[in-house]
């Protein structure tokens, strides 16, 4: 179990190191993930990281993004296309505040529901929380718990996650 959320944030990372570093944000990767399947592997869904998709894109929402155009599909309709058991694996928190005019990513994935109503991410894996530079504390997690939606942190790549988050940062920052 454990050396699959690994292979999912590694996965993750490798995503993330991509992201063109910037000092006004992180540099953060994302994949989501089917996990409801019986075989190890899972089914990798998208990868996604900062900036890769067109404008102000985060990690999350290249992902979304890319998924909607793998179902054909408008973003805010995803959640009635991902397969039962669909994760998302994150190496920063999901962002809960974002500059003017841009949804955060805590509620994109609480947007994305089922039919009947159900979250349609289960589970959220995070490599880090989001350091307090640029907002402060995030409260994010503690809405996606309320919204039944687990908030997972995979241990041990803290370290190189924050060097690559923070690549654009002066050192001094
Ligand atoms: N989880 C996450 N995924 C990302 O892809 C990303 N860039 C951040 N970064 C959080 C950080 O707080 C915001 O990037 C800055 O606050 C700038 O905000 P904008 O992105 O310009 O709205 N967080
Ligand atoms: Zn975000």
């Amino acid at each position: 179990e454990d050396e699959r959320h690994e292979h999912y944030m590694r996965l993750a990372l490798s995503e993330a190191r991509k992201s063109p570093p910037k000092p006004t944000n992180f540099c953060v990767g994302a994949c989501s993930v089917a996990s409801g399947l019986q075989n190890t592997e899972g089914d990798l869904l998208a990868t996604g990281y900062t900036l890769e998709c067109e404008g102000n894109t985060h990690a999350e929402q290249s992902c979304f993004i890319k998924l909607a155009a793998l179902y054909g599909c408008k973003e805010e309709d995803l959640g009635e296309h991902l397969p039962e058991g669909a994760v998302l694996y994150t190496t920063m928190e999901p962002c809960n505040k974002r500059s003017v005019g841009n949804t955060p990513c805590v509620d994109r994935i609480l947007g994305l529901r089922r039919r009947d109503g159900r979250q349609a991410i289960e589970k959220v894996y995070v490599g880090v929380s989001e350091p307090e530079k640029f907002v402060g504390v995030n409260e994010g997690r503690k809405r996606l718990e309320e919204a039944g939606i687990a908030v997972v942190h995979v241990p041990g790549f803290e370290e190189e996650i924050l060097s690559v988050a923070t690549a654009g940062h002066d050192k001094s920052d």
